[in-house]
């Protein structure tokens, strides 16, 4: 059978990843941005990012550490905060998910020095 086998260093890049999104309360970054819908959206943005793709680079071994991982975290946030002007909730939902999300990316890379 396939060996689901998930080595430390992944199961903690996807429990941080799990960690994040649950802070994503109204799943504004849950899906990419629907250019359908806002088609002027890569006039502002020139690589989108959200947590689905954030998902299948993990699964893809895409993410060597948890900073890669916190890089396109902090690409789907400064995207949305340059995208949407500062009085929309959508801007002030993308602070308070990079503060929350920042002490748990902090707390994941304490963690990854101890499992090495
Ligand atoms: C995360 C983000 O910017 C958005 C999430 N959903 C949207 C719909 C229209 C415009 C922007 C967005």
């Amino acid at each position: 059978a396939l060996e689901l086998t998930l080595t430390p260093a992944l199961l903690l890049l996807q429990s941080t990843l799990d960690q994040l999104q649950e802070k994503d309360t109204a799943k504004i970054f849950s899906q990419p941005v629907n250019l359908a819908e806002v088609p002027d959206y890569l006039e502002f943005i020139s690589q989108p990012m959200d947590f689905s793709t954030m998902r299948t680079r993990l699964e893809g071994h895409a993410y060597c550490s948890v900073a890669d991982l916190e890089k396109d975290f902090n690409l789907m946030i400064s995207n949305c905060l340059k995208y949407n002007s500062k009085d929309t909730m959508f801007h002030k939902t993308a602070l308070q998910l990079q503060e929350v999300g920042g002490a748990i990316l902090r707390h994941a890379h304490r963690q990854s020095q101890t499992i090495g």
